[in-house]
């Protein structure tokens, strides 16, 4: 099998197969774009995002209702066309089988999933003659894709005729999504479901990975997954990508991995963190002022250049302080995070910017250069630091040397975003990111 032009498809010592990079790769190429087998939004977005390409309607543009089953929503009758071939299938069932007791007690993780069995079984089942060479591809590469760890399932939860032949294919799909199943998201907020088979065929996982996955919405056409290097690869190098966030506790990677996928990770990120006598317990609150300054001052001193070691494959690790690995702790990141959220949005602008700092230091020591959450978070603290200039500038009550600092750090996290972001480029729905990127330089003049 020989994917593209900058894949190559090997042997894996325990993973069948692992792809490398056929040709030396640059940090930012789009290396891979594969457009969605199937896909199904949440149930909250239902009704908002066109069921076909997902997009949102602005303005005054609204979305066509099924007249069937008034339960699909489309962009106009090209993105219901699309999906009327599977559609049709389940379209008369669809209202009697949601209100029914199977899916009423799925959680709307399991709804989604339903919703997806139902449709890619529709385009399986019976094999449609006039798809198209592409699809016929996808589908064959879905049938190819490793099972899941648990394939025993019996009863998968679809919208359709249960004789029994149907219920084998069902279950035969089912088994596969445990690990073939990618959550698709906008600006890094998941919304949906899809199964792209040829990135499911190819990409191991790391937590420390070299790539990592947007998705692009194009009205009127599919969603397409795009896999993107966030780094340089060398020629022969394993491609990966991460299945989770890296930022989870390292014992929730570790079961969410075996029970999903049926593997213990052994990535970089996860040797580290699983060092024997490694501190195990949160620090006191007395403790975590001077602990967080030991984690800022070690990030900044990694780099020459700015805080953030951003264009460079070395792990962080190496010669980390003996005390921060305290603050691997499962409570600590997420006590984190909702500080500088609440704080921001509260408009206490002074602890936002602290505690923000700090969870920018600590996305740094985790994630690897160039990582979209770092991009994302960046963005927040420039938006968060320019808030607190001009409320300043209000009711100006500081001196004006402070808000000039305070100025030059909004101007350094947004020349940080941009350094990610705009490497990541554009993904998801309109106005995302890049947009507000380009807002704030204005009012920054930079
Ligand atoms: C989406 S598939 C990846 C493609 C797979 N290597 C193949 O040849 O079909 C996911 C499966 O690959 C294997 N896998 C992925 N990442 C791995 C890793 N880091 N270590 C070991 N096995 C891994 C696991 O069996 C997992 O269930």
């Amino acid at each position: 099998m020989s994917p593209n032009e900058y894949i190559t498809l090997e042997p894996h010592r325990t993973a069948r197969n692992k792809a490398a990079a056929r040709v030396p790769i640059k940090s930012g190429d789009v290396i891979l774009s594969d457009s969605a087998l199937v896909t199904a939004l949440f149930p909250a977005e239902k009704g908002r995002r066109c069921d076909y390409c997902h997009h949102l309607p602005r303005g005054r543009d609204r979305l066509l209702k099924c007249s069937g089953c008034a339960a699909f929503w489309y962009c106009g009758v090209s993105c219901q066309r699309k999906q009327w071939r599977t559609h049709k299938k389940i379209c008369k069932q669809y209202n009697a089988y949601t209100a029914s007791s199977e899916y009423q007690t799925l959680d709307s993780r399991e709804q989604t999933d339903a919703v997806l069995l139902s449709h890619l079984l529709a385009q399986v089942h019976p094999p449609d003659s006039k798809s198209g060479p592409e699809s016929k591809d996808a589908i064959r590469i879905f049938f190819d894709l490793l099972k899941g760890s648990s394939p025993g399932i019996n009863n998968p939860p679809f919208c359709g005729d249960r004789d029994p032949n149907i219920s084998q294919i069902a279950g035969d799909i089912y088994s596969r999504f445990g690990n073939n199943n990618f959550v698709v998201h906008s600006h890094l907020t998941a919304y949906a479901h899809g199964v792209f088979p040829l990135a499911s065929r190819l990409f191991n996982h790391s937590c420390y990975p070299n790539c990592v996955v947007k998705y692009t919405i194009t009205p009127q056409d599919g969603v397409a997954m795009n896999v993107v290097a966030i780094r340089s690869i060398a020629y022969g190098e394993e491609i990966t990508v991460p299945y989770l966030d890296p930022a989870l506790p390292l014992e929730t990677r570790m079961n969410a991995l075996r029970m999903n996928y049926g593997f213990s990770c052994t990535c970089p990120l996860c040797t580290f963190q699983g060092r024997p006598g490694l501190t195990k317990s949160l620090p006191l609150a007395s403790e975590l002022g001077a602990l967080e300054d030991v984690l800022r001052k070690y990030v900044e001193s990694r780099s020459s250049d700015n805080q953030f070691n951003v264009d460079s494959n070395r792990h962080p690790w190496a010669g980390i302080p003996n005390q921060l690995p305290a603050l691997f702790h499962e409570a600590y990141l997420p006590q984190l995070a909702e500080t500088f959220s609440r704080t921001s949005h509260e408009g206490d602008y002074g602890t936002a910017l602290d505690s923000g700092r700090t969870l920018a230091a600590y996305y740094a020591l985790i994630y690897p250069s160039n990582y979209p959450q770092i991009g994302m978070h960046a963005l927040e603290l420039a938006k968060t630091a320019w808030n607190y200039v001009v409320s300043q500038e209000m009711s100006s009550t500081s001196p004006s040397s402070e808000m000039g600092d305070v100025e030059a750090c909004a101007r350094e996290y947004l020349a940080l975003s941009r350094q990610v972001l705009e490497r990541f480029g554009p993904e998801g729905d309109e106005d995302g990111p890049l947009e507000e990127i380009r807002v704030l330089r204005e009012l920054l003049q930079c």
